[in-house]
């Protein structure tokens, strides 16, 4: 079947339907990573976007039970230059056409999604609309009169507390979309992990008694999410801290920074980090579309400890007086190296040295 990307533009981009046969409608956003479409696809950061995949096919190791971000994928759509129905890959127990009509998510094959990067890439992103069979601009235009919605972490966020078990420091994670990936790490590292829901305030998370507190990432603008601002500036000096990427953006809001939107965003598996300290350069997964303004962390107690070397954005902070670090990248995903993974060890040295210090 004949379906068709309409850009707000007014540029199309026609090709074939696979997955569900929905009309949809989502920002348009780029995914320079080789693999990890299973990830991507379930990873709630990418609420209400449409991904496009530079990696000319996919779907070729299929899709398996284990390696879900989360459990209902929210994405919008996916578009590829080709799509692989016969998956080769012992894990593999569905293919991708299956697994996105399963979740209700549209796919569009067929389409020269360099060109619609480099579009993307010279234009900014910008909202897109897939529907079947013949269209014009005439009469799809109509469409991009609404706004798309700006309650994602709302919707992705747990709306209850759960506890998962564990002989280690408990650790409260708030959840603005967490991928599960952060949830394995701290359960790897025998933490007991108390997910709690984005609009959870200081008092609720300290009766949980923490040792220390993860803060999520998850979709939208972090300007969206003010409920967060007063828990985290109440949390900072009580309890050590780190952020992955929406999190990182909300403890520089918390302490008075601010974030702007990129043009077209960081979303790939091979973005080089600098830590400044070392000079260390480590290979990141990265998936966001704002960034913390450098210029803004002048009088808030934040210093920057991580770049991106592409275009020098900032991608990490610490707190110089409360024991709060942040990245903008994921630690938590393995796109190949694992050089990022052992910021969830520096966090339970923080954890255990905070323990020490307040005698618990
Ligand atoms: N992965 C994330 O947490 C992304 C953070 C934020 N939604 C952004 O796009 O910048």
């Amino acid at each position: 079947m004949k379906r068709t990307l309409w850009l707000e533009d007014g540029t199309s981009f026609v090709g074939t339907a696979f997955g569900a046969s929905v009309e949809t409608i989502g920002e348009v956003v780029f995914q320079t990573g080789m693999t990890g479409y299973q990830e991507m696809l379930s990873d709630p950061s990418y609420c209400d976007q449409l991904i496009v995949l530079t990696n000319p096919l996919i779907g070729n190791y299929g899709v398996n039970r284990e390696d879900f971000e989360t459990t209902v994928p929210m994405a919008k759509g996916l578009i590829v230059k080709e799509v692989c129905d016969t998956p080769s890959n012992f894990r593999s127990t569905a293919t991708l056409h299956d697994t996105l009509k399963r979740f209700n998510i549209p796919g569009l094959a067929g389409v020269d999604t360099r060109m619609l990067t480099r579009h993307l890439r010279s234009l900014g992103v910008m909202r897109g609309v897939m529907v079947d069979g013949d269209s014009t601009w005439e009469t799809v235009k109509h469409r991009f009169d609404v706004l798309l919605p700006t309650n994602q972490v709302e919707r992705v966020s747990t709306k209850r507390a759960y506890v998962s078990t564990g002989s280690g420091p408990r650790i409260a994670l708030i959840d603005f979309g967490a991928k599960l990936g952060i949830m394995r790490e701290l359960v790897k590292r025998d933490c007991e992990v108390v997910v709690l829901p984005h609009d959870v305030t200081a008092e609720e998370v300290m009766r949980y008694e923490p040792d220390g507190v993860m803060l999520s990432n998850g979709p939208g603008d972090p300007k969206d999410v003010p409920t967060a601002l007063p828990l985290i500036e109440r949390l900072m000096p009580t309890l050590p801290i780190f952020g992955i990427c929406l999190g990182h953006q909300l403890i520089a809001l918390a302490s008075g920074a601010n974030t702007f939107k990129l043009p077209f965003g960081h979303r790939g598996a091979n973005h080089p980090v600098v830590e400044l300290e070392t000079g260390a350069v480590t290979i990141t997964s990265q998936n966001h579309g704002y960034a913390v303004d450098e210029a803004s962390l002048a009088t808030t107690g934040l210093v920057v400890t991580h770049r991106a070397v592409n275009d020098g954005t900032v991608e990490g902070v610490k707190h110089l007086n409360h024991p709060t670090f942040s990245v903008q990248y994921h630690p938590e995903a393995a796109p190949g190296p694992y050089d990022a993974n052992d910021l969830f060890d520096r966090f339970m040295q923080l954890v255990q040295e905070n323990k020490q210090k307040v005698g618990i």
